[in-house]
């Protein structure tokens, strides 16, 4: 799915201050590419995966479009629409459900829209995959912070997105773990999706095709190679 930000920006706005956090960014992300997202913590990475997804709204000026659909003139519905049908969003902070069970929180986005059997089946089916069948009816306090991740990994890939927002989403995992998720992100990819993929881990961007760095506002394209540890 291909992605197009221009002159992006975006700023927090409350009665004692102004914050202006992603300042006239410009990118343009073909089908198919994998971009990685580096920058130090509060650089606006997070902010920017929002704005990108429709979650959160750009400043006035900005214009984001996302599978040819306008961010900036969409309706709520129809951006809510837009992401169930075509982006899986990996949150930094998880986002389950506490009352459900890991497969229940996997199953939950489609819950109205297809047959319970069906989904079931698939999300147990992700959830083996990422190394979980012992833990899928499991709720989230039993759980820990890298099953509780790899259950929001799962959740995200449900519906066969054609863009993945991944918000750091190997932070919590051990090596193993990691590489199995970015070997599946790997296969996704392969598959014809966009992954757009924010990461403090340097041995991730190896993975990706592009390498863009938030630094003060503004983001800029890294040649990949630099990070590649010389012998
Ligand atoms: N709702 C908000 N209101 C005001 N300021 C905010 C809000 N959300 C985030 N910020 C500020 O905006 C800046 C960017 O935050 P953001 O979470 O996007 O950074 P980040 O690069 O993802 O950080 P980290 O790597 O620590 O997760 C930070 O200074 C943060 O304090």
């Amino acid at each position: 799915m291909e992605m197009i930000m221009e002159s992006l920006s975006k700023t927090y706005k409350s009665s004692i201050e102004k914050k202006l956090v992603l300042n006239n960014i410009s990118c343009h992300v073909n089908k198919g590419e994998w971009i990685n997202i580096i920058g130090p913590s509060g650089s606006g990475k997070t902010t920017l995966l929002k704005c990108v997804a429709g979650i959160m709204n750009a400043d006035a000026g900005s214009k984001v479009s996302i599978g040819g659909l306008d961010m900036g003139n969409a309706s709520e519905e129809e951006k809510r629409d837009f992401r169930r049908r075509n982006i899986g969003y990996i949150f930094q902070e998880y986002e389950l459900f506490s009352a459900y069970t890991a497969k229940q929180n996997v199953m939950l986005p489609e819950w109205p829209y297809k047959k319970e059997a069906e989904l079931r089946e698939r999300s147990e089916t992700l959830l083996r995959t990422l190394g979980l069948e012992d833990r899928i009816d499991a709720v989230p306090t039993n759980l820990s912070g890298g099953e509780k991740q790899r259950v929001a990994i799962a959740r995200a890939l449900l519906n066969d997105p054609s863009l993945l927002i991944c918000d750091e989403p190997t932070g919590n995992l051990d090596r193993a773990s990691r590489d199995n998720v970015l070997h599946i992100l790997k296969e996704c990819q392969a598959e014809g999706r966009t992954i757009f993929f924010v990461t403090h881990d340097y041995d991730v961007l190896p993975y990706g095709d592009r390498v863009f760095q938030l630094k003060d506002g503004t983001m800029e394209e890294i040649n990949k190679k630099s990070f590649i540890l010389q012998p």
